[in-house]
């Protein structure tokens, strides 16, 4: 059985006394009490890490994590300006997002240099949630599936058997930061859609990754949402900057 996972990610967002705020009152929220058997986690921005691990570890509640929005695909070197793996698991991070839709368009990372980040994440005992998903172009012209069997299949060409360690989160581009949520089915679909095509590979690795959905995720179609059969949780963007909808959605 999977559990259910739900990340926030702040993007760059926050500050010193904003970030405070949010995490004492959702850790004071959660320790209310939370569905048992569910993670969850906060991906912040880098500068922040340290702030975040010392407030995270201050509540220390077992199912609240820290992470980070991207991670650099080299081990160490001259690589200005870039993170390595090796840093954020000394900050205190469980999950690094790799390959989100805005490191693609503003970044050009490319599906092969997403998989080469995921493996720096593995190597240092975290866990990737590689992103993927389709535009709204390609969603129209009904080449949805292509697209994203496309990014899988070159994730699955690097990661191979590791790939059962990672989380995958399905962010259709048409959907992040616009209030278009997916429904309930489409997004189930195309998430049955990713886990088929790991099966392909290997099924024992199709039947362990989370499949977590992204894109206009709100309390009030969380629930819906999370109750798809292939639907593992959520990455949450805009409504998890604010602590009382990032506590609603946890307890969807
Ligand atoms: O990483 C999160 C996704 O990009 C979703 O963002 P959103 O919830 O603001 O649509």
């Amino acid at each position: 059985m999977r559990p259910l996972i739900i990340i926030g990610n702040w993007k760059m967002h926050g500050n010193l006394a904003s970030n405070s705020d949010w995490v004492k009152t959702v850790c004071r929220g959660m320790e209310q009490g939370m569905p048992a058997g569910r993670q969850y986690a906060v991906c912040v921005p880098s500068p922040y890490l340290a702030q975040c691990d010392a407030l995270i570890k201050d509540c220390s509640l077992a199912f609240l994590s820290l992470g980070a929005q991207d991670a650099s695909a080299f081990a160490a070197g001259a690589y200005t300006g870039d993170v390595a793996a090796s840093m954020l698991k000394e900050l205190g991070c469980a999950y690094v997002i790799v390959g989100h839709s805005e490191r693609r368009q503003f970044h050009y990372e490319t599906d092969e240099q997403i998989a080469e980040k995921a493996l720096q994440v593995l190597d240092n005992g975290m866990t990737p949630v590689i992103c993927v998903g389709e535009s709204a172009d390609e969603r129209n012209s009904g080449r949805e599936v292509e697209v994203v069997r496309s990014q899988i299949a070159r994730q699955v060409a690097v990661l191979q058997d590791r790939l059962a360690d990672c989380l995958i989160a399905y962010e259709p581009l048409w959907a992040i930061g616009t209030g278009k949520v997916a429904s309930a089915q489409v997004a189930q679909d195309m998430h049955r859609a990713i886990r088929l095509q790991l099966a392909e590979f290997n099924e024992d690795v199709a039947s362990h990754v989370g499949i977590l959905y992204g894109g206009s995720v709100k309390p009030d179609n969380a629930v819906e949402l999370f109750a798809m059969p292939d639907i593992d949780g959520g990455l949450i963007g805009g409504a998890s900057l604010n602590s009382q909808d990032f506590l609603a959605i946890c307890q969807a």
